[in-house]
């Protein structure tokens, strides 16, 4: 027994096994085997290494967006002149990454608390026991107090009176100036893997070229200014349109860098997509189109509490930033040598 396990402990440390190999002398074999090695060769540094960099590992960005618009609005309704400024038309004011600028509006001014009809065409009664006291409708702007008024032929409703109505929509809209405003476009990325950081706010652009520049895809690439009616333009939409009833408008900051060479060269590129805008004459019959919000603005008058009420139409602005950098790194780079070369190994099988 104990000679057996002796043996086996020999043969497993004294013994070395190879496989054989044999020189075979044949054209047609030879030539497929080089040429299988050929294409092996091709996959691992055309296609692995060049192609998709397999010498390099790659890092995507952690980032923050910071936004400013500029430029000024006017407006001249039923006599009323008015100025907007980036206080009245965008929301929220803080300079997110996602932000409305409001192209077109529906206002209602000098709301109260108090009980008022709906409006006509919605929420339509023809006598009192259509109108369920204590009650509220999907889309109603209040709770039903169980009176049929005679003069509209709607139900009374306790809300923020005169209820909005909004039937029809400005057309030509009322803020299309909107398209000479300015976006200003802050952005700092981060590679943590990488230990770099770099902003939008590249080598070169300082304040004297912020004061005069705006972006153009061949012209000034780098720009961190864009011009509303541009950005419209290259998402596809035509600010008439999208002006009108809203819309959204993607703007995709892409880091696509190589930290092989110097970090300055690292820089952003700018893209604009149209997300959802106004629709073509035949698609009317949307369940929804374009993009609109409500928003209200109370005060205090000879003691009562007031609300100007907005249905504000407007572009709404989503920045996304997209990033994936790369640099050498000594671990991918044996892992694809290593995979290639026992890709190697096919060229044997098959031969
Ligand atoms: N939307 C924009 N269009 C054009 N220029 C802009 C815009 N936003 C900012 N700028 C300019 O870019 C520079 C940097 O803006 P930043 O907000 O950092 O400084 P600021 O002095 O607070 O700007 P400002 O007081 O003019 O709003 C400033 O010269 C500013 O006027």
């Amino acid at each position: 027994m104990k000679s057996q396990i002796t043996n086996a402990l020999s043969d497993f440390f004294f013994e070395y096994e190879t496989p054989r190999q044999v020189l075979v002398r044949n054209r047609r074999v030879g030539v497929v085997c080089r040429i299988i090695q050929l294409g092996v060769l091709a996959y691992i540094i055309g296609w692995v290494f060049i192609y998709e960099k397999g010498y390099q590992s790659t890092d995507t960005a952690v980032s923050s967006v910071y936004t400013k618009m500029k430029g000024v609005g006017y407006t001249s309704v039923n006599g009323t002149e008015r100025v907007w400024d980036v206080a009245d038309y965008v929301f929220p004011s803080q300079g997110s990454s996602s932000f409305v600028v409001m192209t077109n509006y529906i206002i209602t001014e000098g709301q109260e608390m108090g009980k008022c009809p709906e409006l006509p065409g919605k929420h339509n009664c023809s006598s009192d026991a259509d109108c369920e006291g204590g009650r509220y409708r999907r889309t109603a702007h209040g709770e039903m107090t169980g009176v049929c008024v005679d003069s509209t032929k709607t139900c009374e409703v306790l809300a923020w009176c005169p209820v909005e109505n909004d039937h029809n929509i400005p057309d030509p809209p009322l803020l299309i100036s909107a398209e000479n405003y300015t976006l200003f476009i802050k952005n700092s990325v981060t590679f943590p893997l990488f230990g770099v950081t770099r902003s939008n706010l590249v080598e070169g652009i300082d304040s004297s070229y912020i004061r005069r520049c705006l972006y153009h895809p061949k012209d000034a690439p780098l720009c961190p200014i864009f011009r509303l009616g541009d950005i419209v333009q290259q998402s596809g939409f035509s600010i008439e349109n999208i002006a009108k009833e809203g819309g959204a408008i993607g703007i995709v900051v892409d880091w696509t860098c190589n930290f092989d060479v110097a970090v300055k060269h690292c820089k952003p590129k700018y893209n604009f997509h149209g997300l959802y805008g106004h629709p073509d004459e035949k698609d009317k019959v949307k369940a929804s189109v374009g993009y609109n919000f409500r928003y209200a603005k109370h005060y205090i008058e000879n003691g009562t509490e007031k609300r100007t009420l907005l249905k504000v139409f407007g572009i709404r602005f989503d920045i996304i930033v997209q990033s994936l950098a790369r640099k050498f790194d000594i671990i991918p780079t044996l892992t694809a040598i290593g995979s290639g070369v026992g890709i190697f190994g096919v060229a044997t099988v098959v031969c």
